[in-house]
């Protein structure tokens, strides 16, 4: 089926200084020449493709306006590999919902989220892991993100993913020799050979698989729970951490009752910091509840901050906070107050986890804070940025692939029939095919799109 002509503002509904209209389909030169009238007489697609052309909108009753940039590709050398046309104009939301409307009276329709990206992996011009790219590099919220959604859309991991499939693939191969001349067996030089096949698979996908933990952090960031007693100053934290006054701070012990959640980047990782009501005994039910809440972060944190007023003595509730938190992810010690007289530091048995002393209340140690998360939660290895999982699909996939390789390698073993191990070998080749989107299916693929935005 001829795909047919999509428009859509490209650069979203806020006002700003320029704003894009894209178009792609059959004849979206001609649908952007009939609302702009370029200086020099012309018709847009009468000048050089991918050249700028200065001119000016119409509306559908052809007044003027805006003063415009256009532009267009012939199909084979675009974004969508489709014929495409833009109109650079000022980013007056008014003036692009006009534009639009005015597209939609030359017969084009409204895009859907991310159908321009669909058109592109449809036609060839993107793989399935390099179109995730495009959106989690629109995403992006740290240094880190951006190259590795970089790094994905350049093709870093459909390359990694197509090493260990080729290498399934000369397996197979094998097979399939073995099955055509089935009066030859299998010798032991082979064996060993396809054994090494499938034992290289698998190292490669468990390092794949692993590189998740590390994506994942990347692209989504850590739930950081920010834990401790009333009144240590675990919300003027909060607050010194986000750069503005977002929890409500008093000298109240019990001040927070619902857990605060905000995001921000510490030591070039993603938090999605979670404040919480002082953990102790309470009479009060709304205060109850908030402490349960408070548990309840702790429990899903992938990073917490045991915060302590180390103007006061350490306690037994203190350490047992401490103890509760090691057991659930990786803690570091806020030793808060640091403008205050030590309170003492208090005899411990045992390790403590890592601890930083900060003013919250006056901003000091926060980078030392930083340097702590960086080390506790390291990020991916120099030069695998690109390379690494990072979605649920892209690991369930790859943790597919894993287990079919195992199940080849079992069979092997057991001395199966080769098409039993051949057909384990293909089960892994098709998962691992879903991630670069040569095996996957249409309503999959209609999902993933769903989560990007209109216009891309
Ligand atoms: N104005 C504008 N900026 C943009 C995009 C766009 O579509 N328009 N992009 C997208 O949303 C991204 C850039 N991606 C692009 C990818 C391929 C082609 C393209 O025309 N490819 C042709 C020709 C390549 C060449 O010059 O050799 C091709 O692959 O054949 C254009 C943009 C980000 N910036
Ligand atoms: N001197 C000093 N005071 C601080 C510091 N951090 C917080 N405070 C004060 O400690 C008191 C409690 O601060 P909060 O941030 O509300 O404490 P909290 O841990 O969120 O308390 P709850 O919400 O009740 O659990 C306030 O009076 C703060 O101004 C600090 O670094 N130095
Ligand atoms: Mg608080």
């Amino acid at each position: 089926m001829e795909n047919d002509l999509i428009a859509a503002v490209a650069t979203g509904a806020a006002r700003s200084a320029i704003g894009v209209i894209r178009l792609s389909g059959p004849e979206a030169a001609k649908a952007a020449g009939a609302v702009f009238q370029s200086l020099d007489g012309k018709g847009l697609a009468n000048h050089p493709p991918r050249s700028l052309v200065y001119g000016t909108l119409v509306d559908r009753e052809g007044r003027a306006i805006d003063r415009i940039l256009a532009t267009w590709s012939p199909a084979g050398h675009s974004y969508t590999g489709e014929e495409t046309a833009e109109l650079q104009c000022h980013g007056a939301p008014a003036v692009l919902a006009l534009g639009l409307e005015a597209l939609f009276a030359q017969g084009a329709r409204q895009a859907g989220p991310g159908e321009f990206t669909k058109r592109a992996f449809l036609g060839g011009r993107l793989d399935l892991a390099q179109a995730e790219a495009v959106m989690d590099l629109i995403d992006a919220e740290t240094p880190g993100a951006v190259r590795q959604a970089a790094g994905q859309l350049s093709g870093a991991l459909s390359r990694r993913v197509g090493e260990i499939y080729d290498g399934l693939v000369d397996v197979m191969a094998h097979f399939h020799a073995v099955l055509d001349y089935p009066d030859e067996d299998i010798g032991p030089f082979e064996e060993k050979e396809l054994w090494a096949g499938l034992e290289e698979a698998y190292g490669r996908l468990t390092a794949l698989l692993a590189s998740y933990d590390s994506g994942k952090v990347l692209a989504r960031g850590v739930p950081c729970a920010i834990v401790g007693r009333p009144n240590v100053g675990k919300s003027t934290l909060l607050n010194a951490l986000v750069g503005y006054d977002r929890a409500i701070v008093t000298d109240v012990p019990g001040t927070t009752r619902d857990t605060v959640e905000e995001r921000c980047v510490l030591g070039g990782v993603l938090l999605r910091l979670i404040d919480t009501a002082g953990l102790r005994e309470t009479e009060d039910a709304v205060e109850r509840i908030g402490v349960a809440r408070s548990r309840a972060a702790m429990e899903r944190a992938g990073l917490i901050l045991v915060v302590l007023d180390q103007s006061r003595r350490m306690t037994q509730e203190d350490l047992q906070l401490v103890e509760e938190a090691v057991a659930l992810a990786p803690t570091i010690l806020v030793w808060n107050k640091s403008d205050l007289p030590s309170g003492g530091i208090p005899t411990v048995e045992g390790e403590l986890p890592p601890g930083v002393e900060v003013s919250a209340k006056l901003g000091l140690g926060l980078d030392k804070l930083g340097e702590t998360v960086a080390r506790l939660l390291p990020g991916p290895a120099d030069g695998t940025e690109g390379e690494l999982l990072t979605n649920a699909r892209q690991a369930e996939a790859a943790g597919r692939a894993k287990e079919s390789v195992w199940r080849a390698a079992e069979g092997l073993r057991a001395g199966f029939t080769p098409d039993a191990v051949l057909t384990d070998v293909e089960e892994a080749l098709s998962a691992l095919g879903e991630l670069t989107g040569q095996s996957v299916r249409e309503d999959i693929t209609a999902r993933i799109f769903q989560r990007f935005c209109v216009g891309k």
